[in-house]
């Protein structure tokens, strides 16, 4: 085979990789068998050893890259990530939407209710739709670049569907059944035990070494987003989550749009009594203001925006 048509191998097979990576990890429908799937994988591998030069950073043959780091390099968030301001009851909760009335001047608000996924947050950074850099939040203006690590999940696309550039935040974090896994190696190694899966989330992304973060299956949730270019602005948080999903990432199809508080206090009862059939831990429901526009009128306090709150449930006795 020449080097033309090795190029052309393997652009197909990264193509033929990428989309059973996103049917399997992001759509959880997966349209290969495991033997078909490895069986690519193994023959671009073979064909990139035969010709270095075409590897590229989003070949699905680069997740698990490099050596392992001295120490993670400080990243600077240009739109900080801040954190949520907490309601523990639903008088806060008809607090914050008199709040939003009177200081936004509206009527009736659109909400959008999701589920606060227990685990750590990070910010993913895409030009041209490559993924080039990961970090944790840190403290909300400067986090650690984490990149190597994050690129060993699976269900973050190392190219998304459209070329644009974009940076986006979510959670990332353990599914119990990989949390439980890790803790029954560590006891038979008669290591410490993780406490729960956001501190063996958080303790498998801080692994300096690429190949240790890549022994645990973590997975992600994408939420919100910082910067954006080349594609169209949305004006509400439902249509920046639609887009998010339509450039190839993981957004948790658990989250509803409703107008006024009623219906989110009913999602929000509904998830105190279910949360426990997800497979992972939530500790709370986030609600936003779903107009953008509304968003930016009320702004945000140095700490939190003021168009969002996190209705926080009580902290389960242990993990199951
Ligand atoms: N869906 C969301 O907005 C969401 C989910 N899970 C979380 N831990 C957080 C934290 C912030 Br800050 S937002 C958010």
């Amino acid at each position: 085979m020449n080097r033309k048509q090795a190029s052309e191998q393997i652009e197909e097979l990264r193509a033929k990789l990428n989309e059973h990576n996103y049917r399997y990890h992001v759509l959880d429908e997966p349209t290969v068998s495991d033997a078909d799937y490895d069986a690519m994988m193994r023959e671009l591998i073979r064909l990139e050893k035969e010709h270095p030069d075409l590897v590229t950073p989003d070949s699905p043959s680069q997740r698990v890259g490099g050596e392992p780091l001295p120490y993670f390099e400080k990243v600077n968030h240009r739109i900080p990530m801040l954190s949520l301001g907490n309601a523990f009851d639903f008088d806060e909760l008809k607090d914050f939407d008199r709040r939003i009335k009177r200081l936004g001047q509206v009527e009736t608000v659109d909400y959008v209710c999701e589920l606060k996924i227990d685990g750590l947050a990070v910010s993913l950074r895409y030009e041209e739709g490559v993924f080039v850099r990961g970090a944790t939040r840190g403290d909300g203006r400067t986090g650690e670049n984490i990149t190597q690590n994050l690129r060993t999940i699976r269900s973050i696309p190392l190219r998304l569907r459209e070329p644009v550039t974009l940076e986006v935040r979510g959670e990332a974090f353990l599914p119990h059944k990989e949390f439980e896994r890790i803790n029954a190696v560590k006891e038979e190694r008669g290591e410490a035990l993780f406490a729960n899966p956001r501190n063996a989330a958080a303790g498998s992304l801080r692994q300096l070494d690429p190949k240790l973060a890549a022994e645990r299956a973590l997975d992600i949730y994408l939420y919100g987003i910082g910067e954006v270019e080349g594609t169209e602005a949305p004006g509400t948080h439902t249509q920046a989550l639609e887009m998010l999903s339509r450039l190839g990432l993981k957004v948790n199809p658990d989250r509803v749009t409703v107008k006024g508080m009623d219906d989110v206090m009913d999602f929000v009862d509904y998830w105190r009594e279910h949360r426990t059939e997800l497979g992972y831990e939530i500790d709370g429901i986030v609600i936003k203001v779903d107009d953008l526009e509304l968003q930016e009128r009320l702004g945000t306090t140095a700490k939190s925006p003021r168009w969002s709150i996190a209705y926080k449930f009580p902290a389960e006795e242990g993990v199951t």
